[in-house]
C-alpha cells in the first residue's frame, strides 16, 4: 500500500534491515542550505506555502518550483507575488501529476511524518491538509529547531562563505546541549574561487579586510583563505565545499599565476587557461590546507548552472534553472590527485558529479590515491537531479563494485527546507530494499547481523567517524 509500513522495502532481509537497523539511526546532514538565521531565530511558519514553498529568504525548494514550471504555473505562484493559498493549490495540482517523481513520495513522506497527514494531496484534498497543517505550523512543536529535533538530528552542516562572521553559528554553539544537535559550518569559497566572475575584485577586497590579510598577489589570497579556515575550524568546521562547474587541470608558475589575478583584479575578461590556472593552484593550496587540518573537502562537480538568463536576471540563481554538463571529469581530477599524491597533501574527499556518467571514472580514479584513513576518498550520495531511487541505485551499486559500500557516508538533505528530513528514510529504504534483492539473488549471506551492521554504519556511525564533528 501507498508509503506503508514496508513501502520499498521487498523482501524479507530488507524489511528487517530497515525496521531493526536503519530506522532507529540518527541522522548527520553534513550538506545542506539551511539559512543557520531562521535555525537561531526558530520561528513558526507562516503557513504551509511558507514551509514547502518559499519562505521569503528566497530559500525556497526549487526542485518543487521547477516541476510546477513544467505544470504550466504562472511565476508569481511559484516565486512571485501570489497569494500562499493559491500558490498551494498550484503545488497540489502539480504534484498530483508528479507520479513516479521522488517529490510525489516526499510530499506524502513529509505530510505523514510531519502532520500525521495520510490523506493523498491533490485539488480536491487541498483545503482539509492545508487547514490541519497550518493549525499545526503555529504550534511550538512546529517551530523551526523542534522540526529538526523530531528527526534526531546530531549535526547539521550549513553552507557557509568564508567570509561569514559565524554569528549565528556562535549563538547556536551556546545553546547546542538544548537543542540536542550541532550546526556546524561548511567552508563553501565559491566567490574567490570563481575568478571569472565580475564580482571576484569586489570579493578579494572583501577577504582581505575580513581576514586582515593584505592581497597583492595569488600567494595572499591563499594566506587569507587560512586564516579562514582557522576561524571557521574554531567554530567547529571540519568540511569543505566546492562547486566546480567544469574541472581543468593547468599548471603556473607563481608569477603566472599573479599576473592572472592582477589581471582579474582590474575586471578584464580572462582566457580559458587562466581560469583553468588560477582554479587549480587555488584548489592544490586548498588541499595542503585541508589535509594538515584534517578537514573533508567536498567537490560538487558537473552542475550547469542558471541555463535561463532571463529568469537569472529575475530571480538569481539556485531557483531551479540548472542542468548537468557533459564534460569529461577523469582527466582533470586525475592530474590533480596524482600531483597531490606526490605531496602527500590529499585530504578526505567526497566527490559528486551531476552527471551519473563521471561516476565509474571517478570511482576508478579514487582507487588509485585511497591512504591510511578508511575510505578516504568516497563517491558522494547521489546528488540533485540523481536524488530518486534509480540514481541511488546507482550510486550504491557502483560505489560496492568498485570499492567498500560498508565504508560509505551515506545520504544527505542538500535541501533549503526544513521538511526534507524524509529523504534520509527514503534513502535507508533505498539501500535496505537494494541490500535484500542482493541477498534474494544469493550474492551476499543470509545474515541480518552482518548486514544491518553495514546499514546502521552507513546510516549515522560511519559520517560520525569520519568527519570529526564529534571529537
Ligand atoms: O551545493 C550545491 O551547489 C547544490 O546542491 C545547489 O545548491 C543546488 O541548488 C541544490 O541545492 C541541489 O539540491
Amino acid at each position: 500500500m501507498f508509503l506503508d509500513q514496508d513501502y520499498l522495502l521487498t523482501t524479507d532481509m530488507a524489511k528487517k534491515l530497515f525496521h531493526n537497523h536503519a530506522e532507529k539511526m540518527p541522522i548527520i546532514d553534513y550538506h545542506c542550505h539551511l539559512n543557520p538565521a531562521e535555525i537561531y531565530e526558530n520561528q513558526n511558519f507562516k503557513d504551509l506555502t511558507d514551509a514547502w514553498l518559499t519562505d521569503g529568504h528566497h530559500y525556497g525548494d526549487h526542485y518543487k518550483w521547477r516541476l510546477m514550471r513544467a505544470m504550466g504555473v504562472p511565476e508569481r505562484l511559484i516565486t512571485g507575488d501570489g497569494e500562499p493559498y493559491d500558490k498551494f493549490l498550484a503545488w497540489a495540482d502539480t504534484i498530483e501529476h508528479a507520479v513516479g517523481n521522488p517529490l510525489y513520495e516526499w510530499t506524502h513522506l513529509e505530510l505523514k511524518r510531519f502532520f500525521g497527514i495520510d490523506t493523498i494531496l491533490t485539488v480536491n484534498s487541498a483545503p482539509q491538509i492545508w487547514a490541519k497543517a497550518n493549525q499545526l505550523l503555529a504550534t511550538d512543536a512546529f517551530k523551526k529547531r523542534n522540526l529538526i529535533k523530531k528527526f534526531n538530528v546530531k549535526a547539521v552542516c550549513t553552507t557557509d562563505d568564508p567570509i561569514d562572521d559565524l554569528h549565528y553559528h556562535e549563538l547556536l554553539k551556546a545553546q547546542e546541549a538544548d537543542n540536542g544537535f550541532k550546526v556546524i559550518p561548511a567552508f563553501r569559497p565559491d566567490k574567490i574561487l570563481n575568478i571569472e566572475q565580475a564580482t571576484f575584485a569586489g570579493y578579494v577586497d572583501q577577504l582581505a579586510t575580513v581576514s586582515g590579510v593584505p592581497i597583492n598577489d595569488f600567494a595572499a589570497i591563499l594566506t587569507a583563505l587560512a586564516q579562514r579556515i582557522d576561524y571557521f575550524h574554531q567554530h567547529g568546521s571540519r568540511l569543505s565545499d566546492h562547486a566546480l562547474d567544469l574541472v581543468d587541470y593547468a599548471e603556473a608558475s607563481a608569477t603566472e599565476l599573479n599576473q592572472i589575478v592582477a589581471k582579474a583584479r582590474t575586471g578584464a575578461m580572462l582566457m580559458p587557461l587562466e581560469i583553468a590556472q588560477y582554479k587549480t593552484a587555488l584548489i592544490e593550496g586548498l588541499m595542503r590546507i585541508y589535509h594538515q587540518k584534517n578537514w573533508t573537502m567536498q567537490f560538487h562537480m558537473h552542475a550547469f548552472r542558471n541555463l535561463n538568463t532571463d529568469m537569472f536576471n529575475q530571480i538569481g540563481a539556485d531557483t531551479g534553472f540548472d542542468a548537468m554538463t557533459d564534460q569529461k571529469v577523469g582527466s582533470a581530477i586525475a592530474s590533480l590527485f596524482k600531483k597531490m599524491a606526490s605531496e602527500d597533501a590529499i585530504p578526505k574527499t567526497i566527490m559528486y558529479s551531476l552527471n551519473p556518467n563521471d561516476w565509474l571514472p571517478l570511482l576508478t580514479i579514487m582507487g588509485c590515491y585511497q591512504k591510511d584513513v578508511k575510505q578516504k576518498i568516497q563517491l558522494g550520495g547521489a546528488w540533485w537531479f540523481n536524488d530518486t531511487r534509480t540514481g541511488m541505485r546507482q550510486q550504491l551499486t557502483q560505489f560496492a563494485e568498485q570499492s567498500l559500500l560498508p565504508n560509505f557516508v551515506g545520504m544527505l538533505t542538500d535541501s533549503r527546507s526544513f521538511l526534507s528530513y524524509p529523504r534520509h528514510e527514503y534513502f535507508r529504504r533505498v539501500l535496505c530494499e537494494l541490500l535484500g534483492e542482493w541477498v534474494e539473488r544469493g550474492q551476499l549471506p543470509n545474515d541480518e547481523a552482518q548486514l544491518g551492521k553495514i546499514v546502521e554504519d552507513i546510516s549515522y556511525n560511519n559520517a560520525h567517524d569520519y568527519f570529526g564533528f564529534f571529537d
